[in-house]
C-alpha cells in the first residue's frame, strides 16, 4: 500500500513537468504559479509519506498562502476588496505581476487547497478526510467537463489546463491510496456522514454553475447593451450632423455668386465645432474645384483649388450626382486628399432647377471619427476598432488583458457599412462580475464540510453510546446473575436442597440464637428402616418420602414459632422456643402420628413412621452439644423400645424439675 503510494504521488511529477514543457505565451504566470503550487503539495505528500510531517506541514502551509489569498481576491465583494486593490498588493508582493497574471483557475484553487487540508490533516475521517477527497474528485470531474466545453468564452476563468488536471489526480490517487484501507474499517458510520455531506456538494456545484452561467449571461448582455449605445450615440450624432450641412446648403441657395472665404469661414465655424471627426466643411464649384474651405489648416489650406474630377477619381460619382444632378451624392471609404481615408457627402448648392452654384463637401475623416470613439469610452480598459467589411481601419488596443468577448455593432455613417467592434477589458469585466457564484460555491463546500464533521461526530458519538448502553445492559446482566447467584449460594449453604428445609447450619444458628428464650425444647426425628425403601423402592421413592416428611414437619412445628430442620440423612430436628416439655411431647407425638396418618408405605405394605427424642432446656445456659446429646439420647431410645414413638430426654426433664 505504502509502494503504491509513493509510486502514484511520483507519478504526478510526470504531467507537471510536461505542463511546464509546454507553458508558452504572454499571460502564463497563472499557469506556472498552479503547476508550481501542484508539484509544493506533490513534495509535501511524498514528504508525509516519508515520515518527515514538520517539513511536509511547512510545505502545505507555503502552499496554502497564496490559494487562500486567491479564493479570498474570488469571493469578496468588489465594494469591500476592490480588484485594484488586489491588483496593487499583488504587485507590489511579486514584482509588478497583477492578480488575474498568476491567480490560479477557481476551481484549481479550490481542489489544491482541499488537497492541501487533505495532507495537512493526513486523510483522517474524523477531520473530513473522505468528503475532502470526494470533493477534490468532483471539482476536478468539472474541471475537466468545463475545459471541454469552451474555456474561451468563460470571463472567470474556473477549469486548470490539462497537465495540473493530471497531476492532482495523481497526487490524489497517491492520498488516497493510504487512507481508503483505514475508510474501509469504517465504512458505515462513514457512509452515514458522507451520503449527505456528497448531496450538499453537488446542489452547491449545480447552483454555482447555474448562477455562474447567469451573471456571465447578464454582465455580457450589458456590455453588449452599452456598446450598442456607442454605435447608436455616434451615428445619431452623424446623422444629425448631416442634417445640420444640409441647413447649412441651403443657406447658400439664397447667394447667386459664390461665397467669400470669410463668410464660408463664418458659417462653417458654426457647424464644424460640434463635430470632431469633420476633417473640413468645403465649397466646390461647379468644376468641381475646391474653392473653399474651413478650418483653413495647413493640411486643408493643401489641397485647396484642386480639381476634384482630376484629382479625386474615386469621388468622381459623388461629386457629380451633386453637381449635376442636384442630389446628395456619397463616397465609399476612399483616400482623402489630405491623405487620410475617409468618407465626403456632397450637397447640392442649386442655382435654379437647372444649374448649381457648387456643392457643399462634408469631409470625415476616418482617424477622427475613431478618435472621437476612442474618447468616448475608457481606453485602458477597451480595445475598439472600426472597419469596414474585413478591412480595419483605425484600432486601439486595450493596455490590459483583453475580456472574451467582442461585441459588434453596425455604425450607420449615412450609408456607409462601418463596423465598431468593442472588446471590454478582461479585469474591467471582473470588476463588474458579481461574485455571489463564487460565495455560493466556497460557502457551499464550506458547509457540506461543517455538515460532515457534525454527522461524523454524532455517529462517533452514537456509537460510543450503544457500545457504552450494551455494556452497560451485559453489566447490569452480570450483576443480576451474580446476586441471584449469590443468594442461592446463601440459601443453599443454610438449607437443604431436596426438601428446601432449613438444614442443619441454619439449625443450630437459630438454636444459638435463643439463648434467653426459655423454656426451650429440641426434638430429634429419624424415620424408621429407611434403607429399605431405598433398597426396595428406590432412591426416588426415598427423595419423595423424605419431601413429604418435610412438609409435615413444617405443617406441625410452625404453627407453634418453631423451626423445623432436616439434620442429615433421613433424620429431621426442630427448635420450639417458650415450649416446654409437655408441649413438647404433644408437638412430637402430633407429628410422629401425622406421619403415620400420611401413609407412606414400604415395599411390604407396612407404613412408614419414625422415632422422636425430645428434651427440654428449662433454664440456664444454652449448651448446644449437651442438648443435642440429650435429644440423641432419646431418640435411641425410642428406636431401642421399638420405634414408631417418643420419648423424652431425662437428664434435661430434671432440670426442668429443679
Ligand atoms: N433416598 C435417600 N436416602 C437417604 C438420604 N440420606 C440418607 N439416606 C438413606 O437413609 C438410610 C439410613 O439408613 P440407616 O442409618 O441404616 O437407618 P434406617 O435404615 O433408617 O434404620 P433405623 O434408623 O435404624 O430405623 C441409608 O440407606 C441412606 O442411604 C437421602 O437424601 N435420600
Amino acid at each position: 500500500m505504502y509502494r503504491h503510494a509513493v509510486f502514484f504521488t511520483c507519478l504526478a511529477f510526470v504531467p507537471l513537468t510536461l505542463g511546464l514543457a509546454s507553458v508558452e505565451g504572454k499571460h502564463t504566470q497563472h499557469e506556472l504559479v498552479t503547476l508550481g503550487l501542484t508539484a509544493m503539495l506533490t513534495l509535501a505528500q511524498l514528504t508525509m509519506l516519508l515520515g518527515g510531517r514538520t517539513l511536509a506541514r511547512a510545505l502545505v502551509s507555503v502552499a496554502l498562502l497564496p490559494l487562500l489569498l486567491a479564493l479570498a481576491s474570488y469571493a469578496l465583494p468588489e465594494y469591500w476588496i476592490p480588484l485594484s486593490s488586489w491588483d496593487a498588493m499583488s504587485r507590489s508582493l511579486i514584482d509588478g505581476l497583477t492578480l488575474e497574471a498568476w491567480r490560479p483557475a477557481l476551481l484549481a484553487t479550490l481542489g489544491l487547497t482541499l488537497l492541501a487540508v487533505l495532507i495537512m490533516t493526513r486523510t483522517r475521517s474524523s477531520l473530513g478526510g473522505p468528503l475532502l477527497l470526494a470533493m477534490v474528485v468532483l471539482l476536478l470531474g468539472v474541471q475537466v467537463s468545463l475545459a471541454r466545453i469552451s474555456l474561451g468564452a468563460q470571463l472567470l476563468r474556473s477549469a486548470g489546463d490539462i497537465w495540473i488536471t493530471l497531476a492532482m489526480a495523481a497526487l490524489l490517487a497517491g492520498v488516497s491510496v493510504t487512507a481508503l484501507p483505514g475508510w474501509r474499517a469504517h465504512a458505515a458510520p462513514l457512509r452515514r456522514a458522507l451520503v449527505p455531506s456528497l448531496a450538499l456538494v453537488f446542489v452547491v456545484l449545480l447552483l454555482w454553475h447555474h448562477q455562474k452561467s447567469v451573471t456571465e449571461r447578464e454582465l455580457r448582455a450589458a456590455t453588449e447593451a452599452e456598446a450598442y449605445q456607442l454605435g447608436d450615440r455616434l451615428t445619431r450624432e452623424i446623422q444629425d450632423h448631416l442634417a445640420a450641412v444640409e441647413r447649412f446648403a441651403n443657406i447658400w441657395t439664397l447667394l447667386d455668386t459664390p461665397p467669400s472665404q470669410a463668410e464660408w469661414a463664418r458659417q462653417a465655424a458654426l457647424y464644424h465645432r460640434d463635430f470632431r471627426y469633420l476633417l473640413n466643411i468645403a465649397f466646390v464649384d461647379p468644376d468641381s474645384r475646391l474653392t473653399r474651405v474651413y478650418p483653413a489648416s495647413d493640411l486643408n489650406l493643401q489641397v485647396l483649388g484642386a480639381r476634384l474630377f482630376d484629382a479625386q477619381p474615386a469621388g468622381r460619382q459623388a461629386v457629380s450626382r451633386a453637381l449635376f444632378e442636384q442630389r446628395i451624392g456619397r463616397t465609399d471609404v476612399i483616400m482623402l486628399l489630405q491623405g487620410v481615408p475617409g468618407i465626403i457627402h456632397y450637397l447640392p448648392i442649386p442655382l435654379d432647377e437647372r444649374r448649381t452654384l457648387g456643392a457643399v463637401a462634408m469631409v470625415i475623416s476616418l482617424p477622427m471619427l475613431a478618435e472621437t470613439l476612442f474618447n468616448e469610452v475608457d481606453r485602458q480598459h477597451t480595445g475598439l476598432a472600426l472597419a469596414q467589411g474585413d478591412q480595419v481601419l483605425a484600432s486601439q488596443e486595450s493596455q490590459a488583458l483583453p475580456g472574451p468577448w467582442r461585441h459588434v455593432v453596425q455604425l450607420d455613417v449615412t450609408g456607409a457599412p462601418l463596423t465598431l467592434s468593442v472588446q471590454p477589458s478582461h479585469a474591467s469585466l471582473l470588476q463588474r462580475l458579481p461574485r455571489h457564484p463564487v460565495v455560493t460555491l466556497v460557502t457551499g463546500l464550506t458547509l457540506a464540510y461543517l455538515l460532515y464533521l457534525v454527522l461524523h461526530g454524532y455517529t462517533r458519538l452514537a456509537h460510543q453510546h450503544r457500545r457504552v448502553h450494551s455494556t452497560n445492559t451485559e453489566l447490569r446482566r452480570e450483576i443480576r446473575t451474580r446476586s441471584q447467584l449469590q443468594e442461592e449460594v446463601e440459601w443453599l449453604a443454610r438449607h437443604d436442597e431436596l426438601t428446601h428445609l432449613p438444614n442443619r447450619r441454619l439449625f443450630m444458628e437459630t438454636l444459638e440464637a435463643n439463648t434467653q428464650r426459655r423454656p426451650l425444647s429440641v426434638l430429634i426425628c429419624d424415620v424408621d428402616h429407611f434403607k429399605r425403601i431405598n433398597d426396595h423402592q428406590g432412591h426416588l421413592i426415598g427423595d419423595r418420602y423424605l419431601n413429604r416428611l418435610g412438609r409435615i414437619g413444617r405443617e406441625v412445628i410452625e404453627p407453634h414459632g418453631g423451626l423445623f430442620a432436616r439434620y442429615g440423612g433421613e433424620e429431621f430436628v426442630a427448635c420450639l422456643p417458650q415450649t416446654d416439655s409437655t408441649q413438647a411431647l404433644a408437638i412430637a407425638e402430633a407429628l410422629r402420628q401425622r406421619l403415620e396418618d400420611a401413609q407412606l408405605q414400604h415395599h411390604d405394605g407396612k407404613v412408614l413412621t419414625a422415632s422422636i427424642g425430645v428434651v427440654t432446656l428449662v433454664e440456664g445456659p444454652l449448651d448446644v452439644a449437651a442438648i443435642m446429646q440429650a435429644a440423641d439420647d432419646a431418640l435411641y431410645r425410642a428406636k431401642a423400645e421399638g420405634r414408631n414413638r417418643v420419648r423424652v430426654a431425662p437428664s434435661l426433664t430434671t432440670i426442668e424439675r429443679a
